[in-house]
This record gives C-alpha cells, sequence and structure tokens, in this order.
C-alpha cells in the first residue's frame, strides 16, 4: 500500500445552503466513495465550541495526578478520564500518543437504559465544565439527527428513519489532547482504525493530522475549513447498509518535526444507537452483486465485542 499523500479532498458540503435532497444526494456520494464528509453551515454555536475548546485545553492542562482521580476502574472508558497511552487501534502494536474525557447521555435515576448509560463524572477543577459539554452533547445530537436524516434520504428511507432508534443512543463525547511529540516518538498519535459507533462528528480536525484511506489504497488529509465538521461513517452505519457505506480506515500522524511541540486537541462525537436496536442490513443494500455480510447484532453486543478489541474493556 501507498504511504504517499495525495492532494486529493474530500469536498465540503454546506448544511444550511443545500435544499434537503441537494444535501442527501451530496453527503450519500460523499459516504460511498470516501466514508467521509466534510460539513459546513452545520448550526452548531461557534461561541458554545469555543467555551468547549477552552475548557478541554483547561482540563487536559490540570496535573496529572488531579486527572487520574476521574479514571474508572471498570469502567472501559466510557465515562470519565482515559490516560494517555491507554488506548490501542485494533491489531496496532503501539499504543496511541493521546489522552481523553468521555461525556455520556444523561439519563434521569432509575431509566431503564441505566446500565448501558452510567452517569458522567465532571472535573469539580474547571468551572462550567459539566454546563458546556452538556449543552455540546446536545448540539452534536442535533446536528448528528440531521446528518443521519440525510443518509435515510439517500438510502430511499424515511427522512425520520433513524430518529427513534437514536434518540436515547449510546453516543459519547469525546475530548482528545494529543499531546507534543517528541522528535523521536515512535508510533503515531492515533493508529489506523475504523469508528465503532453508526457516524462520527469530529470538530477540531483543521489543527491537521488526520488522514483517512481511500478506495485506492492511497491516504489522504481531512482539510476542513475552520469550524466545519469532518463526519466519517462508522462500523454500525457499514453493516446496516451492507458495506454500501463504508466505514473508512483513518489515523491521525505525527506532525512534522518543527511542529511536534504543538499539542493537538480535537472533539468526536460518536453517535451511536440505542443499545437494544437490532443492526439488520437494509434489504435495499443487498443485491446479486453485493450479497449480505455480516449477520444481525444489537448494537448493544457489537458495542462491547469492539471494545474488548481495542483495549478499553478487559
Ligand atoms: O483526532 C482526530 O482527528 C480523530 C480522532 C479519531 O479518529 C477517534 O478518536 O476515533
Ligand atoms: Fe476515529
Amino acid at each position: 500500500m501507498s504511504q504517499t499523500i495525495l492532494p486529493e479532498q474530500v469536498p465540503v458540503l454546506s448544511l444550511a445552503g443545500l435544499s434537503a435532497d441537494d444535501f442527501a444526494d451530496a453527503l450519500g456520494r460523499s459516504f460511498r466513495e470516501y466514508g467521509f464528509a466534510v460539513v459546513s453551515d452545520h448550526g452548531m454555536d461557534p461561541d458554545l465550541i469555543a467555551r468547549g475548546w477552552a475548557l478541554a485545553k483547561a482540563f487536559f492542562a490540570l496535573p496529572d495526578e488531579a486527572k487520574r482521580a476521574y479514571l474508572v476502574p471498570g469502567g472501559a472508558g466510557q465515562r470519565g478520564y482515559t490516560a494517555f497511552g491507554t488506548e490501542i487501534a485494533k491489531g496496532a502494536s503501539e499504543n496511541d500518543l493521546k489522552e481523553f474525557w468521555h461525556v455520556g447521555r444523561e439519563l434521569p435515576a432509575g431509566h431503564p437504559l441505566a446500565a448501558d448509560m452510567p452517569p458522567n463524572l465532571w472535573p469539580s477543577e474547571i468551572e462550567g465544565f459539566q454546563e458546556v459539554f452538556s449543552s455540546l452533547f446536545a448540539a452534536f445530537d442535533v446536528a448528528g439527527a440531521k446528518i443521519l436524516s440525510g443518509v435515510a434520504r439517500h438510502l430511499g428511507l424515511p427522512a425520520d428513519w433513524f430518529d427513534a432508534k437514536i434518540d436515547e443512543g449510546n453516543s459519547i463525547l469525546r475530548l482528545l489532547h494529543y499531546p507534543p511529540v517528541s522528535a523521536d516518538a515512535p508510533g503515531i498519535r492515533a493508529g489506523a482504525h475504523e469508528d465503532i459507533n453508526l457516524i462520527t462528528l469530529l470538530l477540531g480536525a483543521e489543527e491537521g493530522g488526520l488522514q483517512l484511506l481511500t478506495k485506492s489504497g492511497n491516504w489522504i488529509a481531512a482539510t476542513p475549513p475552520p469550524g466545519a465538521l469532518v463526519i466519517n461513517v462508522g462500523d454500525m452505519l457499514q453493516r446496516l447498509t451492507n458495506h454500501v457505506l463504508p466505514s473508512t480506515s483513518h489515523r491521525v500522524v505525527n506532525p512534522p518535526v518543527e511542529r511536534r511541540h504543538i499539542p493537538r486537541y480535537s472533539m468526536p462525537f460518536f453517535l451511536h444507537l440505542e443499545p437494544d436496536v437490532l443492526i439488520e442490513a437494509l434489504p435495499q443494500c443487498v443485491t446479486a452483486d453485493n450479497p449480505l455480510r455480516e449477520p444481525p447484532i444489537t448494537a448493544h453486543d457489537y458495542l462491547h465485542q469492539r471494545l474488548r478489541e481495542i483495549g478499553l474493556k478487559m
């Protein structure tokens, strides 16, 4: 496989600037070709996002010992803090050069899905953290539902087809910090992997380093305009569409030597189905040319199988 980085780019689509049908069409084409789409004018409040960046930076600047107070033993990294060097891409030999914080969906006490969605932790050192990231979680939920409505239209489904399946989905907002890298650092910031969930909406990729693997086997850089979302198909949507929409390998490479002192921050929202939803290939995606690839599985069972593979669950 070639390691050359080609100048090819995933096109930028304006969510506000296109009609619902045109957006669905352009999104579907981008997802089929790249498993990725770059979406501007997504409606998320830029001031809220700016506050989120400031608070994420403040949290990661805390001493290690303070951050480690928010590790959740046995929690499979699903809430609170995961320390530098814990996660490893499936099949990789080096652990990733990153630390992160996870915010999940807040459910009322006694909710039937509480076993799947434990309460969040909030760092008491950082004022406003809970308020800002709860609001950002809600904003990602809204943006994600709009994107999935486009996916539904593209697949010939009713525009609201996903709504009831994601309303209380086990989605996760991840605040990522890739610290400065030493000149001789082994490995890369995040090894090549595919995301487990339905779709991922990512802020912060304008910082550089994110690359995706094209169908022809070349790595290309994701280069969104400032503030745009980089959105990718995860394994669950790939499975639901019988691989018509591909879950594409991506990675975060180390910066060139002269930029290695610069940390990188990003914010992916892993949009999940509700745990009991059965992921079963859509009939319109199973054809003579593309026979059924994988059997049905619930979102819950699939997630836990995958968490074991990436070192977050024993
Ligand atoms: O930080 C990035 O740009 C990508 C992060 C990512 O792919 C992930 O956390 O799954
Ligand atoms: Fe990813």
